[in-house]
């Protein structure tokens, strides 16, 4: 039984880059939409966020693990972040209802682990 998306929506991936203090899309210099899951393995009962850039090569731009205990933050009614051990992702989701509608894919996630 493999992975299976529990929620797809659009939005642009970003990193937060604190040595320029500045936010940058995820990927490439300039900024993509892109499809945006979050995949549920039962098995493991393990989660992961994964976006691929809605261009023709569907460039994997995020790939992502949900962490138990993980704070996710609704900065804006269309703009979300979390930190990875590593670094800040943003989505800036392309509408508000993608934005509700991962939020709360994104609670139940971290509600099951
Ligand atoms: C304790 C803690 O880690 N705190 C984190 C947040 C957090 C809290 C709790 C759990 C996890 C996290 Cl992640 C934290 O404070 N961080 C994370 C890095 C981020 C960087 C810059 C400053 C600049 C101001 C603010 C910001 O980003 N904000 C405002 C809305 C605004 C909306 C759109 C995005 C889009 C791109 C950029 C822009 O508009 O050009 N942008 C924005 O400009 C967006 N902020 C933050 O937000 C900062």
């Amino acid at each position: 039984m493999g992975e299976s998306s529990i929620c797809q929506v659009r939005a642009t991936v970003m990193l937060y880059d604190d040595t320029h203090r500045r936010w940058v899309p995820a990927g490439s210099e300039s900024p993509c939409i892109s499809r945006v899951h979050i995949y549920h393995s039962p098995v493991a009962n393990t989660f992961r966020v994964v976006g691929r850039k809605l261009q023709a090569d569907q460039q994997v731009v995020i790939n992502c693990a949900v962490i138990k205990g993980m704070k996710y933050n609704q900065a804006t009614p269309n703009f979300h972040q979390w930190r990875d051990p590593k670094q800040v992702w943003g989505l800036n989701f392309g509408s508000t209802e993608d934005a509700a509608l991962f939020a709360n894919s994104m609670t139940s996630a971290l509600e099951a682990l």
